[in-house]
């Protein structure tokens, strides 16, 4: 569980968070969505410690993030898994070397072990046996498995993603959201997505955070996203044509 209390968040006089409350439990699937600018990046970095929040604490299953020191942060960075935006492969290193880097940078098991545990998180995204290529010989979907493969090699409690179906053809992207779902629920972690797709919310959205120009504007979740009366949310809801007519009907 992660919990966030009244998180603000101001870049010189630019007031970008302004005391943002949350749960996010384990297993589930937790969406915070929002349109351009209105604080997602920034909350999603004040949890895991890439921007200090203001004001207001992050805390991780009741241990305080916010005040903790360089070394226990640490210990909590071992729990989190990544996924970003780019996938964020590094292209010169192969899909196995790209899965073991934070293998190499977080513990001390011998080769073997971790590359077990390579064969299995690639076995899990059912890119087993691709090893060797290289991200440039990767389609997008499948960079973003080897991306999602990374996150959880080790195991973690916590997996932030920053719209990781973005660049995806909406089937893929279906794909890739389906796979984060089902690694959360099947190893309990917290997950926590950060997106505009609302094929996203309305496919996976278990906890929907929606935020309007820095606050907690409505939370809920997907069965409530569309009866609600909140004017900017369903503004943002409704913001695609087409997700207006397929609700319709
Ligand atoms: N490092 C920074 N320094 C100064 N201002 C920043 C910084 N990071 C974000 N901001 C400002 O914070 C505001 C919110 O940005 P943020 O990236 O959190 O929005 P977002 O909801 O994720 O938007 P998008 O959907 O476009 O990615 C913007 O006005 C942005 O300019």
């Amino acid at each position: 569980m992660i919990t966030v209390e009244n998180i603000h968040k101001s870049f010189g006089d630019n007031q970008v968070l302004k005391g943002i409350s949350a749960e996010f439990k384990p297993g589930t699937t937790s969406l915070i969505i929002g349109g351009s600018g209105s604080g997602k990046t920034t909350l999603l970095k004040c949890m895991v410690g890439l921007h200090e929040p203001t004001e207001g604490t992050v805390e991780y299953n009741n241990r305080n993030f916010t005040t903790m020191n360089f070394e226990e942060r640490i210990a909590i960075r071992k729990e989190i898994g990544m996924l970003f935006q780019s996938s964020a492969l590094f292209d010169s290193m192969t899909v196995e070397e790209n899965i073991m880097f934070p293998l190499n940078m977080f513990t001390e098991q011998p080769k073997k072990e971790k590359l077990e545990r390579v064969n299995l998180v690639l076995e899990r995204v059912n890119l087993a046996g691709k090893n060797k290529l290289y991200p440039s010989e990767l389609s997008g979907g499948m960079m973003k498995r080897v991306g999602i493969a990374r996150a959880i090699a080790m195991n973690p409690k916590y997996l932030f993603c920053d719209e990781p179906n973005s660049g995806l053809d909406p089937k893929t992207a279906i794909l890739i959201d389906e796979l984060i779902k089902e690694i959360t629920e099947e190893y309990d972690i917290t997950t926590i997505i950060v997106t505009h797709d609302m094929n996203s919310v309305m496919g996976i959205g278990e906890y929907i955070l929606f935020l309007h120009q820095g606050q907690k504007w409505w939370e809920g979740s997907k069965e409530e996203i569309t009866s609600t009366h909140n004017q900017e949310l369903n503004d943002f809801v409704f913001a695609t044509k087409l997700m207006e007519t397929l609700l319709k009907k």
